[in-house]
């Protein structure tokens, strides 16, 4: 199966060792700093240096750091208190580390063999989105019986939960190659033109982060999705001349966090258009399951239920605790991994029982203190908390919804009473009529 990876891994802010992740300070302003007392040469150069992690939540700590900040909205580690977490101090690192094991995200480790061993192969394995499968399964038949490719098809939700993997699955039931590249790698009219004329019949294209296309590219997409041809503009000036180039036909999977921000003649496009969504209790219990087989762990079913109900209703979360809860009882020779010891274990990481991370609970603590838990407005919950309001729209709030902790109304954000007691606050009286 060819796979044209783009995604560049980026450096590991977690990795204590390395000396370009510094303890920070608090500016004047508000902002952090690096600590004048820590700056190395190399990051005199360099600064100033803020930056630890993106509002995708890959770290952005490192020599790319400055243009980093220049396209992204930031944002910093925090721990609960208010102060950064990403000093040398132990139990600050703890926290730093426990803020990225629940960030939905792929981290560099996570993109190399051993998880591409953790993926699902056939759609048999593919645990959950019921809804999705099945049409699938149809549409595959029906394109199997048909000896046609399938439909163009485009899969969003938020990241984790299964769109690379059901991509590759697609490609395997229809028994062609998958080819993987993502948004940003295609820049030049020739990176997409390259792809498609290379591609066999039936293949599966899989454009990630589809919404990020540039026009041109896109533009070089309409006719390759409606006709199986490129048009491409040969020689400048008066003696420029378009040629069509003739395409194998293909099937393009296109994925995305954002489908909002696909233009309407891409969206237009795709003969399929499927949302996936956050796993429930007993779905992610048996990804824990099959993930522990085959990394041979012993995990008893409700140990695996723990681990599940802390992962945010996310595969990856999921997959990334247990090894978290793996390492932990092997160091400490414990043995299989049952409902206490992996309660243990990941309060050891910081990781809520209900898988909130601090910023979750930092956005709700503000509701309930400042603003008697709501309504409040998206801009105003940025402008408190620091937090861009993108981020919080398309990161922290799809899981908080999910959960009942925060209702969406006309008037603003609500923080509903289950968050008030999980967060240990005696919920209004009011606060039902408000709903
Ligand atoms: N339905 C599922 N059953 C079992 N494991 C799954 C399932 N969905 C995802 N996984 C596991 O979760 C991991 C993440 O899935 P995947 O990479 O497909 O997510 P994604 O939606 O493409 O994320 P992103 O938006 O970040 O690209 C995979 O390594 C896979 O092992
Ligand atoms: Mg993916």
């Amino acid at each position: 199966m060819a796979i044209i990876s783009s995604k560049q891994p980026t450096p590991d802010a977690d990795d204590p060792a390395r000396d370009d992740v510094l303890p920070l300070e608090t500016a004047n302003d508000g902002r952090k700093e690096l600590s004048a007392k820590t700056r190395t040469r190399k990051q005199e150069q360099q600064l100033p240096l803020k930056i630890i992690e993106d509002a995708t939540g890959n770290d952005a700590t490192g020599t790319d750091a400055r243009k980093q900040e220049q396209q992204l909205p930031l944002k910093i580690i925090e721990d609960a208190t208010g102060n950064d977490a990403t000093g040398t101090d132990d139990s600050n690192i703890k926290l730093a580390r426990s803020a990225s094991l629940l960030q939905p995200n792929s981290q560099p480790e996570e993109r190399g063999k051993q998880e591409e061993r953790l993926r699902p192969q056939r759609l048999a394995e593919y645990v959950g989105q019921k809804d999705l499968k099945e049409i699938l399964d149809i549409a595959i038949r029906a394109a199997k019986a048909r000896h046609e490719t399938l439909d163009h098809l485009l899969l969003y939700g938020p990241p984790g939960l299964g769109k690379t993997t059901m991509s590759l699955i697609l490609a395997t039931e229809m028994g062609v190659n998958c080819k993987i590249t993502s948004a940003p790698a295609l820049e030049r009219p020739k990176d997409i033109v390259g792809l498609l004329v290379n591609l066999q019949p039936g293949d599966v294209l899989f454009i990630d982060e589809i919404h990020r296309l540039n026009k041109v590219s896109e533009e070089l997409l309409y006719p390759a999705m409606e006709d199986f041809r490129v048009d491409l503009t040969i020689g400048q000036g008066s003696s420029a001349r378009t040629r069509s180039l003739k395409l194998q036909p293909f099937t393009l999977v296109g994925a995305t966090t954002r489908v909002g921000a696909l233009t309407s003649p891409l969206r237009d496009r795709f003969g399929l258009i499927q949302r996936l969504r956050f796993y429930e209790l007993d779905e992610l219990t048996q990804i824990v399951l099959r993930t522990a087989k085959l990394l041979a762990t012993a995990v008893t079913s409700e140990g695996a239920t723990e681990i599940a109900r802390r992962a945010r209703g996310t595969p990856r979360v999921a997959n990334r605790l247990l090894k978290r809860v793996r390492d932990y009882v092997q160091v400490k020779e414990m043995g299989t991994i049952d409902q206490p010891i992996a309660a243990e274990a990941l309060e050891r990481f910081n990781v809520d029982p209900c898988g909130l991370d601090w910023t979750d609970r930092r956005l709700l603590t503000v509701m309930i203190e400042h603003f008697g838990g709501g309504p409040v407005g998206l801009e105003t919950m940025a402008a408190v908390t620091g937090e861009d309001a993108q981020t919080i729209e398309e990161v922290y709030e799809p899981y908080l919804l999910q959960i009942g902790y925060l209702n969406r109304t006309s008037r603003g954000r609500i923080a509903t009473p289950a968050a008030w007691k999980h967060l240990g606050y005696t919920p209004p009286s009011n606060q039902l009529s408000m709903l």
